[in-house]
Parts: C-alpha cells; sequence; structure tokens
C-alpha cells in the first residue's frame, strides 16, 4: 500500500532534537542541550506521550520535576496525566518548610530542597529531569522524598549518559530507573 507519510520512531525523534555543545558550561564538558527537542511540538508531545503510555495505569499521585529543567517536562507530564507537581528547587527558592540535601554533579556542588508538606507518606512518585550525568542530582531528590515518606515509583530521565555512571548508581538502589535515550 501507498503511505506518502513516513513512520518516525518516537524515541529516535526525541534523540535527534537534543543538540551537542562541546566545552559548556566548563571545557571537557559535552552539554546535551534539550532546547531543540522543546522547539518541535511534535516531538515534545511524543515525549510527553511516552510517559504518558509507561505511566497511566501506575495510580501516579504526584510527578515532581527537578529545577529548571525537569520543570519543563514533570508539569507537562502530571497536566498529561492528571496529577499535582511538586518542584524540588535549589537552595534557597522555597519560602516555607523544607527539608534539604547537598550533592556532586558533573560540573559542580548543589544543594536541592522541598517542602516537608510537598507529598505525604506512602504517596506514589514519578520523579522527573531532564538528564542523568553522575545521578548526584537525582540521587539527592530520590533521598528527600523517601525521607518524607513518599514511594518514588520511578526515577526518569529524558537523556542518560551512562559513562557518567549515574544510571548504574541509581540501578543500585530500589529505586527503579528509566530513561528515553542515551548518548
Ligand atoms: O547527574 P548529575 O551530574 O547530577 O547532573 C544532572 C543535572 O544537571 C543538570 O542540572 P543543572 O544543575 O545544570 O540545573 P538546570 O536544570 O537549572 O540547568 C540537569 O538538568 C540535571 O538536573
Ligand atoms: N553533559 C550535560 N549536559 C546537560 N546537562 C548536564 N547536567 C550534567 N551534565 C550535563
Amino acid at each position: 500500500m501507498n503511505n506518502p507519510i513516513p513512520y518516525q520512531d518516537p524515541i529516535e525523534l526525541v534523540r535527534s532534537l537534543i543538540r551537542n555543545v562541546p566545552d559548556w558550561p566548563k571545557p571537557g564538558v559535552m552539554f546535551r542541550d534539550i532546547t531543540p527537542l522543546l522547539q518541535d511540538p511534535r516531538a515534545f508531545r511524543a515525549l510527553i506521550d511516552i510517559f504518558v503510555y509507561r505511566h497511566m495505569r501506575h495510580k501516579l499521585d504526584v510527578v515532581v520535576g527537578i529545577d529548571a529543567r525537569g520543570f519543563i517536562f514533570g508539569s507537562a507530564l502530571a497536566y498529561a496525566l492528571g496529577v499535582g507537581f511538586v518542584p524540588v528547587r535549589k537552595q534557597g527558592k522555597l519560602p516555607y518548610k523544607t527539608v534539604s540535601a547537598a550533592y556532586t554533579l558533573e560540573y559542580g556542588d548543589a544543594v536541592v530542597e522541598v517542602h516537608q508538606d510537598a507529598v505525604k507518606p506512602g504517596q506514589r512518585v514519578l520523579l522527573v529531569d531532564d538528564l542523568v550525568a553522575t545521578g548526584g542530582t537525582m540521587l539527592a531528590a530520590v533521598k528527600l522524598l523517601q525521607q518524607l515518606g513518599s514511594n518514588v515509583v520511578e526515577a526518569a530521565a529524558i537523556v542518560d549518559l551512562p559513562a557518567l555512571g549515574g544510571s548504574s548508581l541509581i540501578a543500585k538502589t530500589d529505586t527503579p530507573f528509566f530513561s528515553v535515550c542515551t548518548f
């Protein structure tokens, strides 16, 4: 049959729209830039749909996104799944009582925080960020959510950089890890 519209694998479409920027923000870092993906409405929707089909039967209570790029994907996903959204923020940004965790990432050190009442004990949480490199950021966020008693059903990223070891570290914990693509 003649099909004039070529099929494009959604994962390949997403992967093809991650831009490589060498030596940013520091020499030696290959920065994986997600902004071209956000500019492409078909790819952005395809990406959110990957997560919706993956999690629509998992009875999630909340999506948690990590400051700042995790907010973009996490809030779109929370809307699509019909659940609430919680931000894990960099230190000093949240106005109410917080719990915090310090960590190291590929190009520096930081502290993340979440409001003490942001998730409730036993709530089923999907944790989302754009990328996992060393895993420092994602593991710090998991620690905070578990400290508040929630059940992190999955820690998910759009991009995994396995050579930097983060996904292997997360795989050694009890928290399942998922990424859409690797570089
Ligand atoms: O696995 P890791 O080595 O911890 O690195 C991954 C983290 O680094 C980036 O965030 P960044 O702190 O640059 O913040 P941004 O989203 O505000 O740009 C990225 O969005 C992840 O959160
Ligand atoms: N190589 C990288 N590209 C984009 N974000 C990052 N966060 C940590 N390492 C990164």
